[in-house]
């Protein structure tokens, strides 16, 4: 769309469903089950005044036409769209959209195969791969799709299984134990070979998430070598061992393997394009520029960070770049996301891990969500808010939420590290009452010294914490 705007002839080419991942067994879908669940646990709970007397019916196969209706209504827009700009020249360039598998057979030219087995030659000037990634199989996990499956497959279980386990406490393991914790039908395990669930992230932010999940009925199996998995009688049958070497032997309904992804990229050719691939087979790009110049890479092929918001933004930044726009370079470390757990954990900016790696030296404040107004009137006070600033100049550098609206609370520091905004600016900013980024007010003011709630009374209860690294 971007390459349309500037007023260029586009031809997409789309082997399965147009939106990808974004929108299919993936960001769009998995969110749309998310809020369901949520729904279905905040309606179970009897402690807040009012409770269903006659039960709920659940049905799973009712909540996946839930998350199809939400799917196609996406797609339906973009199938609209792609529509009328095929069928009108309305003062940007064309756009056209090709159904088939598409493989480079020279650095200009892309055969594609359509699914009746016709082939099309396309060529072009520039090209744009985005052709994403998929679930990452380690060898002897017997995925069949069925019983044992990735999220590609999970909307196609029958009914809610009575226990699965989930190999993999990343973000996609993580996220569909909340959905299906919530629901309340299925009894779940999750096994990591790190000590902790989201290694990536801050001990405590994993900790909070593990403690939500262990009261939520999760159980987590921690630092555990999966070494083995078969299906016996319509069964899973796993065993683990722990550090020590002792192993477990364990039966459940289902299993969901989510070990991380891998580029889409085995397939397309891209030797006879002459593009250098890493040995994880992802496309070598200095800001979105392939080793050939006119071949441009975005989104999870190039697997450094596979999120949508990532993917969009370097498709427009390799568009923009080819048609000599000279953009912006893509700053990746005031990037945002969100992690759709119990509670919610939004992120933008550095961690603390990634201050540490990266020698930052930093000032931390973490204010408890109790002592946030808005999560009090919730009756939702769980999790906390973490900013982190330069230690000399104040600078902000990142934050995490963990708990309700997370996700639209790190919005406005996600503008401010863009600017280059200081802990002052977060301090003299009016904000409204009560609202969830209070906590983030309080957290800069705390670091500042000018905060409400003082940390050598609230400090030893845990509520309030100030630190350095
Ligand atoms: C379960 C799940 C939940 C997620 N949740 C979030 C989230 O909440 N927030 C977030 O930011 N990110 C999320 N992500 C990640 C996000 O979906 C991806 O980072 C994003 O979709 C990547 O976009 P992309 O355009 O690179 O690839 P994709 O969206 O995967 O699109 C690639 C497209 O290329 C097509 N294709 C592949 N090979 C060929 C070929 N040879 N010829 C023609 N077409 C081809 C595919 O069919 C696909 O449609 C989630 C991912 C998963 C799996
Ligand atoms: N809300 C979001 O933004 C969102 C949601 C879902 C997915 N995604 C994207 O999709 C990507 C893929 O997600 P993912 O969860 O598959 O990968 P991930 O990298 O987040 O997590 C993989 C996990 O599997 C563990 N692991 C790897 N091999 C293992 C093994 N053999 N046995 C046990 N544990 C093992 C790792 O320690 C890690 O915790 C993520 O990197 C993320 O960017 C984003």
């Amino acid at each position: 769309m971007r390459a349309q705007d500037l007023g260029k002839d586009v031809i997409v080419i789309e082997r399965a469903r147009v939106g990808g991942a974004g929108v299919h067994a993936g960001a769009l879908s998995s969110k749309t089950m998310w809020h369901l669940s949520n729904d279905f646990a905040l309606a179970q709970r009897s402690d807040r005044g009012y409770c269903a007397k006659a039960g709920f019916e659940i049905s799973y196969r009712r909540v996946i036409e839930s998350v199809r209706a939400a799917v196609s209504e996406r797609e339906g827009y973009f199938d609209k769209q792609l529509d009328r700009l095929a069928a009108s020249r309305s003062g940007g360039g064309s756009v056209s959209l090709v159904r088939g598998t598409a493989k480079f057979i020279s650095p200009h030219e892309v055969e594609v195969r359509r699914t009746d087995g016709s082939l099309e030659l396309v060529s072009a000037s520039h090209f744009v791969v985005a052709t994403g990634s998929k679930p990452r199989i380690p060898d002897g996990l017997p995925v069949d799709g069925d019983l044992v499956v990735t999220s590609d497959h999970i909307e196609s279980f029958p009914s809610f299984p009575e226990s699965m386990v989930i190999v993999g406490a990343g973000v996609i393991g993580c996220e569909y134990a909340t959905v299906f914790a919530n629901f309340a039908s299925t009894k779940i395990r999750i096994i990591d070979r790190q000590p902790r669930i989201l290694p990536f992230e801050d001990e405590d932010v994993a900790e909070e998430v593990a403690s939500n999940f262990e009261s939520m009925g999760i159980l987590i199996h921690r630092s555990s070598k999966l070494q083995e998995m078969r299906v016996v009688d319509g069964k899973v049958e796993y065993v683990i061992s722990d550090p020590e070497g002792k192993t477990q032997t364990i039966r459940v309904e289902r299993a969901l393997v989510s070990v991380g992804r891998v580029p889409n990229t085995r397939t397309l050719g891209l030797e006879n394009a002459g593009v250098q691939l890493d040995k994880n087979d992802s496309i070598v790009a200095t800001h979105t520029q392939s080793s050939v110049s006119h071949i441009y890479a975005a989104g999870d092929v190039t697997m450094d960070i596979a999120l949508a918001n990532v993917a969009e933004l370097e498709g427009r930044y390799a568009v923009e770049k080819m048609f000599g726009l000279d953009p912006r370079p893509i700053r990746y470390e005031a990037l945002s996301a969100i992690m759709f757990l119990k509670p919610e954990v939004a992120s933008v900016g550095l961690n603390e891990l990634q201050a540490k790696e990266r020698k930052i030296p930093y000032r931390v404040g973490v204010v408890d969500n109790r002592l946030v107004a808005r999560n009090v009137a919730m009756r939702n006070t769980s999790g906390f808010v973490k900013l982190l600033a330069a230690k000399d100049s104040g600078k902000i550098l990142g934050l995490r939420v963990v708990g309700p609206q997370a996700s639209s609370t790190i919005q406005g520091i996600a503008f401010l590290i863009e600017m280059g905004a200081t802990l002052d600016d977060i301090d003299r900013c009016v904000h409204p009452h009560p609202a969830i980024p209070e906590g983030v007010q309080e957290c800069a003011r705390m670091l500042l010294g000018r905060s409400v709630f003082k940390v050598e009374v609230f400090g030893p209860e845990g509520l309030l914490r100030c630190g350095e690294g």
